[in-house]
C-alpha cells in the first residue's frame, strides 16, 4: 500500500457506500488518507475498510471505542487485524483501558496507530461543567494528552487550538490528529473548537481531518484543491 506524507485525512461521513466510493473515486491516496466513522461503519460495515484498501487509501477507522479495558483491546486488535492505519479510543476509559490496547498492539506486533479522542471539538468550556470536568477545555485536553502518552499511545484527537500547547507539553512526534477544521468561508456547524487548515499547520497538528468542508461542497475537489494550496502541497 503506497503511504502519503499528505497530513488531509478526509471524513467520509455517509449514509451509504455507493456516494463515499463516488469522492474516493475522485480523491488519489498519494495526497490523502481517508476516515470511516460510526455512521458508514454501522451501515455498510467492515466491507467498507476493504473498497478503501483496494483503491489503495490507508484507513483511519474512528469508532472512538470506550469501554473496560479487555473489550477495547479486543476491538482495536480486530481493527488492527483488517489492516487500517489508524484507529481511535477515548482517552476518558482510562490509563488501563489505554495501556491494555497498547499493550494488545504491541504483543501482536501489529503497527496500527493508537490514538485517544481528548475532548470532541463539537465540545464547549460550558459543555464541560456540564457534566462535571472541572477547568477549561485546553486544561481537560493538555490532562488527557500526557495520560495517553504515558498510557503508550501514539497521539490523540485534540482541536487546532490546543495543538500548540500539546507540541510543547507531548512533543513534535506525538500525533495531533484534529477535526474542527474550517476553511475562513466554511460554515462551523455543530463544531465549536474550529481552526482553518493553515492556522492548524502552524499551531502544531500533524493531521488535519476535513469532512463536510470538502464533501458538502459544490464541488468537492475544487474545496480539497483550495485547501491543497492554502497549505502549500502539491496538487
Ligand atoms: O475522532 C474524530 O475524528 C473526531 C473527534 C472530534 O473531537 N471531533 C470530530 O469532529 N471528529 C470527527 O471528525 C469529523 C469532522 O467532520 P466535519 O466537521 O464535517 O469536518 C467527523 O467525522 C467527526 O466524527
Amino acid at each position: 500500500m503506497p503511504s502519503t506524507n499528505s497530513p488531509l485525512i478526509i471524513a467520509l461521513d455517509y449514509p451509504a457506500l455507493a456516494p463515499a466510493l463516488t469522492l474516493v473515486d475522485a480523491l488519489d491516496p498519494r495526497r490523502c488518507r481517508v476516515k470511516i466513522g460510526k455512521e458508514l461503519f454501522t451501515r455498510e460495515g467492515p466491507r467498507t475498510i476493504d473498497a478503501m484498501h483496494e483503491r489503495g487509501f490507508e484507513v483511519f477507522l474512528d469508532l472512538k471505542f470506550h469501554d473496560i479495558p479487555n473489550t477495547v483491546a479486543g476491538a482495536v486488535e480486530a481493527a488492527a487485524d483488517r489492516g487500517v492505519w489508524m484507529v481511535n479510543v477515548h482517552a476518558a476509559g482510562g490509563r488501563r483501558m489505554m495501556e491494555a490496547s497498547a499493550e494488545r498492539l504491541r504483543q501482536r506486533g501489529l503497527e496500527t496507530r493508537l490514538i485517544a479522542v481528548t475532548v470532541l471539538t463539537s465540545m464547549t468550556d460550558d459543555e464541560l461543567q456540564d457534566i462535571g470536568v472541572v477547568g477549561d477545555a485546553l486544561s481537560q485536553v493538555e490532562r488527557l494528552a500526557l495520560l495517553t502518552r504515558d498510557s503508550g499511545l501514539d497521539g490523540v484527537v485534540c482541536s487546532a487550538r490546543e495543538s500548540a500547547r500539546l507540541r510543547e507539553c507531548c512533543g513534535e512526534d506525538f500525533l495531533k490528529v484534529t477535526p474542527g477544521i474550517r476553511p475562513a468561508s466554511a460554515a462551523a456547524g455543530d463544531q465549536r473548537r474550529v481552526m482553518t487548515p493553515e492556522a492548524a499547520m502552524a499551531a502544531g497538528s500533524t493531521h488535519l481531518v476535513i469532512g463536510r468542508a470538502v464533501t458538502q461542497a459544490p464541488d468537492p475537489m475544487v474545496a480539497l484543491a483550495e485547501i491543497e494550496r492554502s497549505l502549500g502541497l502539491a496538487g
